[in-house]
């Protein structure tokens, strides 16, 4: 019997290495149970996103209420919502629920550089969802649209808008540093009252980076209740990460940016 139930609330990818596709791989490659409540829709490939489709915000609630009046959750992952709607609805469903270890990794724009959150939903995110927060994981674009400000260009930059965003109310913030240039990928992770804790991999050169934030963020909710602390299950996190990526080019779903190897431990 699996321990942990943790669900995914996210969109879907058909192409299967981001949204809620990615995040059952990873959160079975953790040990964990998956479970989904679908918040939009795409057409997509590895090839970029052709469309979007937004699920009524009150069908979002209804499958989050159906769902949680029957499991026990551990942990939640929270990805693409799309709409500002949608987005309201989930952090008050959060909050109603008393969801606990909630992860939101703040999607708005894909890396083929398709949109994914309506830009009237930021402010939603920032204000209504972001406090609910455990722990939110922005790239350096996602910050930088938060905060209203240039994206971060050096890690000192990184540290102080980590520490920016926790005043919007979370209570970590893992800002992943993938889109900065160098040897090596750095993400830095600020909580209120204790030191910043830097993450750092060496970048690997696949042009299979599909999905590398869904993977992170719901691996990082898998491993919370099964880890002491969350810097742990970070670190733990960003480790199966950079092996999914080494491993990446073993997958075949595509012609465009493929996704990583979710399980990579099992299939020789
Ligand atoms: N080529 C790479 N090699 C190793 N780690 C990477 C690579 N690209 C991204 N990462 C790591 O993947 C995670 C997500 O990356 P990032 O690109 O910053 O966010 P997103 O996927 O949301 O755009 C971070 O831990 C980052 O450091
Ligand atoms: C349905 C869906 N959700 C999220 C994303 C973005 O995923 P991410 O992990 O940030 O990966 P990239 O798109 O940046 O490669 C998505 N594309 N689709």
């Amino acid at each position: 019997m699996s321990a942990y139930n943790i669900v995914s609330i996210a969109g879907s990818d058909p192409s299967g290495g981001a949204g809620i596709q990615a995040d059952l791989k990873a959160f079975s490659a953790h040990g964990a149970f998956g479970m989904t409540v679908v918040a939009a829709l795409t057409a997509q490939s590895t090839r970029g996103v052709t469309g979007v489709h937004p699920i009524p915000a009150d069908f979002v609630a209804h499958q989050m209420d159906t769902l949680f009046s029957d499991a026990t959750v551990h942990a939640v992952k929270v990805g693409m919502l799309g709409t500002a709607e949608v987005t309201e609805a989930v952090a008050e469903a959060i909050g109603r629920h008393g969801l606990p270890h909630v992860v939101v990794d703040p999607v708005m724009v894909a890396k083929s550089g398709d949109r994914l959150l309506e830009p009237s939903a930021v402010d939603a995110l920032r204000t209504r969802l972001l406090p609910r927060a455990d722990l939110v994981t922005p790239n350096l674009p996602e910050a930088a649209d938060l905060l209203g400000e240039p994206e971060a260009a050096d890690l000192a930059a990184m540290h102080e808008q980590a520490l920016r965003l926790l005043e919007f109310g979370p209570r970590a913030v893992l800002l992943k540093g993938g889109h900065l240039a160098g040897e090596d990928c750095v993400d830095i992770l600020v909580a209120q009252g204790s030191a910043p804790v830097e993450f750092r991999s060496p970048r690997v050169r696949t042009r299979n980076t599909h999905g590398t934030g869904c993977t992170l963020s719901s691996s990082i909710a898998a491993l919370l209740p099964q880890r002491p602390d969350t810097a742990s299950a970070v670190g733990d996190a960003k480790a199966y990460l950079t092996e999914a990526l080494r491993r990446a080019d073993e997958i075949d779903a595509g012609g465009g940016q493929g996704p990583v190897h979710h399980f990579h431990a099992w299939w020789k």
